[in-house]
């Protein structure tokens, strides 16, 4: 079997990279394209071992909150054309499920998180890098709606975890990691243009 060809798309939370991946990864099935989808937030580490008041103090947007070695493994297994048994993970209880799903290799692999870039055992592994620069008061304005309705937060712990980690962790890890980037991806997960690029460029690499 062909190698699958491996996409990372990066950015800050609420940049667009569920939406855009989304979008890409629906288009490219309508077009019999054999994807699979894999989100960096699924690796979070476990912490059921911890109080929820302690979970609550972790750092989420620091590189060492992810199992990075797990999903570069899991990586390097779909690159070998093994199966993989990736993980689920919950945002309400900071810990990770008691599920996990089995997926075969597929010929294009499109990894979703916002460190990714930032990880080097990571870097290697990934033959397209697409980096989501969107305002970060944009990203804010949908992280809240986001976490106040999906992730079980209230307004003040959402401002609270922006100005403790959320925001400088972003300048420290992510915001660098965006010249690392093949593709810039401005306006977010609508931007039609970079879909049409990216979608023809996995059309010409990826032996389709
Ligand atoms: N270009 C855009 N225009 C309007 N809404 C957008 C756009 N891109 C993303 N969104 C919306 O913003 C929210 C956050 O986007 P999402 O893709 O979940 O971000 P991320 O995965 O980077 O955290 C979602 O509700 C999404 O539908
Ligand atoms: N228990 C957790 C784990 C992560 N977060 C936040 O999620 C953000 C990353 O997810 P996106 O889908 O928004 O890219 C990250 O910024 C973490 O702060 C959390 O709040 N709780």
């Amino acid at each position: 079997m062909t190698l699958p060809h491996i996409i990372a798309i990066s950015g800050a939370s609420g940049s667009g990279k569920s939406l855009f991946t989304e979008t890409l990864c629906d288009e490219l099935r309508q077009i019999d394209t054999d994807v699979l989808v894999l989100c960096e937030d699924h690796y979070y580490r476990d912490q059921t071992h911890l109080e929820m008041s302690e979970r609550e103090k972790t750092n989420y947007d620091h590189p060492n909150a992810f199992e990075h070695e797990l999903l570069a493994q899991h990586l390097r297994d779909l690159k070998a054309g093994k199966s993989i048994q990736y993980p689920h993970y919950c945002f309400k209880t900071h810990t990770r499920l008691q599920k996990l799903t089995e997926v075969t290799a597929h010929r294009v692999v499109v990894v979703e998180g916002i460190l990714l870039l930032a990880s080097p055992e990571l870097m290697p592994l990934f033959d397209l890098k697409v980096y989501m620069d969107t305002p970060l008061d944009i990203c804010l304005l949908r992280r809240i709606q986001r976490d106040l309705t999906e992730r079980g937060r209230t307004l003040d712990s959402v401002a609270k975890q922006y100005e403790k980690t959320v925001k400088p962790m972003y300048h420290q890890f992510i915001q660098p990691c965006r010249h690392k980037a093949n593709i810039v991806v401005t306006q977010g997960g609508k931007n039609r243009p970079a879909l049409e690029v990216i979608k023809a460029h996995i059309r010409n690499t990826s032996k389709l």
